[in-house]
């Protein structure tokens, strides 16, 4: 092989003026051979590296890039919950991780003994996250080992936010403190009444003794009870089922330790809402909605005039624009005889966060360290509804879901391998009137669905949700035969046919926003998103009626035209994630 004469020379200065090395040679792949000179191109001047940020490449890659960094981005837009620093989680996670037991609580012995009555079919209970945080201070321990504080000896009224997410056992974190409170309170008030007895007697005594011949006054009237109609504690929920709830499990708490609960909604008659109110053996704590006990409040002010213990359970709802004057104008009469006043929520969102620090810049916030985080046992799937066979149908999208997670169960049965359990299920939508369309159109395809809103009566309300609360026994699916599962095989139904085919081990509830607060609907494993929830808060609530309490859920969100899916998308990666949403 001979080199070329001209293998020592440089090439011509002007052939590297454009600073860039000829495109034939770098893509050659012995371009770095031979080379006597490094040429290496001089760093861009400023100039240069905006115009090459905008050249076509870069402008597409730049954002794009971003966008996928950046971590909810599109929740950003509406920032719907006020930011609790991950520090402070850890903190709180540190500090409750070596309580176990609920006896590690200064709770009187008929207060601990009546938990197991409240937690029905439990063994070995132990004290959930949302109980470690709140009894402790709500009881006043200050560290493990310090005494509770006695309660006659303090003055000013206590503020206290429980924040906690779904599911949590949030209400018995609560009752619990504020029931011993009021059986220490009513001690206290015995051991009282008998010292002004023993003294009165002994007075009558010496003046019967200086005149012998004095009338005996009367004794002290036992018709009238002092404690009818004036509560120690009240408990404000925003709907009558959520009423019908926490008065079922104060009740359960009252077959051990004695006292007397009284809950009051729309649902009772007059009478009913009286002879509990003024029960000649006194009442304890009421629970009521707002609405109902302000309208009381106005014609009975002495309801208020005992209340040493105020909870606002789902504060967020009843601390909102429609329930707020209500509320505080209660919380502002009550203040006078009030020690502790308790609000309780799921999510704080950022409205709730602002009127806080307006009104209560003292108040004690109790946190969960997974507060706002969607549990990963929770999963959230995606239906496109533009996608065949719906065609943007979100009707038939949903009834062929429902069938789907139903189907499978009844084909599980039919093959003989076990007694399949009801399914219950709940469809969310955005606005009122949808929950009735919705149901309707379910039925017309053969499954077992109802409507719930605010205009279902309360009582058909609360026997509705009874059994989704796990309550109510069904009765049992019957089995379908194996033809019936090979004729359902196919879940798919043309718009507007009619199905004769009836969906049969599976029970639905269609319902906006009402029924996704404070209900515990522990017997559902499935909630069906209709409509993309307009914020993270809803995504919480909704979401949370299902996996509550450690159980497995699976929620399905229906996608359609004009719906988020950029909100839907980080949703999902929030709770693959386990992190917070915001
Ligand atoms: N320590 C415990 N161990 C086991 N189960 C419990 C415990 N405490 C409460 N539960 C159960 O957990 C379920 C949920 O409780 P609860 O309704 O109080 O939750 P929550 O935090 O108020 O939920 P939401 O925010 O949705 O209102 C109930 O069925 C209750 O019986």
């Amino acid at each position: 092989m001979e080199l070329s004469a001209d293998v020592s020379h440089s090439r011509p200065r002007d052939a590297f003026d454009d600073h860039k090395p000829p495109k034939k040679r770098s893509r050659d792949p012995f371009a770095g051979l031979n080379q006597t000179e490094a040429r290496v191109p001089p760093l861009p001047s400023k100039g240069q590296k905006l115009e090459r940020k905008w050249s076509m490449g870069e402008r597409r890659s730049a954002p794009a890039r971003k966008r996928s960094t950046e971590p909810f981005k599109a929740l950003k837009m509406q920032r719907a919950l006020a930011a609790v620093p991950y520090g402070q989680r850890s903190q709180i996670k540190d500090q409750i991780s070596e309580m176990e037991s609920f006896e590690e609580f200064e709770l009187l012995p008929e207060v601990q003994q009546a938990i197991a009555d409240a937690l029905p079919g439990l063994e070995n209970v132990s004290p959930t996250p949302a109980q470690r945080v709140a009894i402790p201070e709500l009881l006043g321990m200050k560290g493990k080992r310090v005494r509770r504080r006695n309660p006659v000896e303090k003055k000013e009224m206590e503020q206290f936010l429980l924040a906690a997410e779904t599911g949590s056992g949030k209400t018995l974190a609560y009752l619990l403190p504020v029931i011993d409170a009021i059986k220490r309170a009513e001690a206290i008030q015995l051991k009282e009444e008998a010292v002004k007895l023993a003294a009165k007697e002994a007075a009558d005594a010496e003046r019967r003794k200086a005149n012998l011949f004095e009338l005996e006054s009367p004794p002290l009237s036992k018709d009238h009870n002092p404690n009818s109609g004036r509560p120690r504690a009240i408990v404000l929920v925003p709907t009558a089922e959520l009423v019908a709830q926490v008065g079922a499990i104060a009740k359960s708490l009252s077959h051990l330790c004695k006292f007397k609960a009284a809950p009051i909604s729309a649902s009772n008659t007059a009478t009913v809402i009286r002879n509990r109110l003024f029960n000649p053996k006194g009442v304890d704590i009421v629970i009521s909605t707002p609405f109902l006990l302000g309208s009381i409040v106005e014609s009975n002010p002495n309801i208020l005039s005992r209340v040493s213990h105020l909870v606002i359970d789902e504060a967020d709802s009843l601390l909102d624009r429609s329930f707020s004057p209500i509320t505080s104008s209660i919380v502002d009469r009550a203040t006078p005889s009030l020690k502790q006043l308790i609000l309780c929520s799921a999510t704080i969102p950022r409205g709730l966060d602002t009127y806080l620090q307006k009104r209560f810049p003292d108040i004690k916030r109790l946190v969960t360290p997974n507060l706002h985080a969607i549990p990963r046992r929770v999963q959230l799937g995606v239906v496109d509804v533009n996608k065949e066979p719906y065609r943007g149908n979100k009707n038939l999208a949903c009834a062929d879901t429902i069938w789907t997670i139903g189907r499978s169960a009844a084909e599980h049965s039919a093959e003989g391998k076990e007694k399949i359990d009801m399914k219950r299920i709940i469809v969310f939508v955005n606005e009122r009137e949808k929950a009735v369309e919705v149901a309707d159109y379910l039925v017309s395809k053969g499954i077992d669905a109802i409507a719930l809103n605010r205009d279902t009566a309360s009582e058909r309300a609360s026997h509705i949700l009874a059994s989704f609360k796990g309550l109510a026994k069904d009765e049992e699916p019957p089995v379908p035969s194996p033809e019936a599962v090979k004729a359902a095989k196919t879940n798919y139904f043309p718009v507007g046919s009619t199905s004769t085919r009836k969906l049969v081990n599976t029970k639905v509830i269609v319902t906006t926003d009402l029924g996704s607060r404070g209900i515990d609907t522990c017997a559902v494993r499935h909630v069906v998103l209709y409509d993309v929830p307009h914020t993270t808060i809803d995504f919480i609530h909704r979401l949370g009626r299902t996996g509550r309490m450690g159980r497995r859920g699976r929620g399905i969100v229906l996608v359609g035209r004009g719906d988020r899916t950029d909100v839907v998308k980080e949703v999902r990666e929030g709770m693959f994630k386990g992190q917070a949403l915001i």
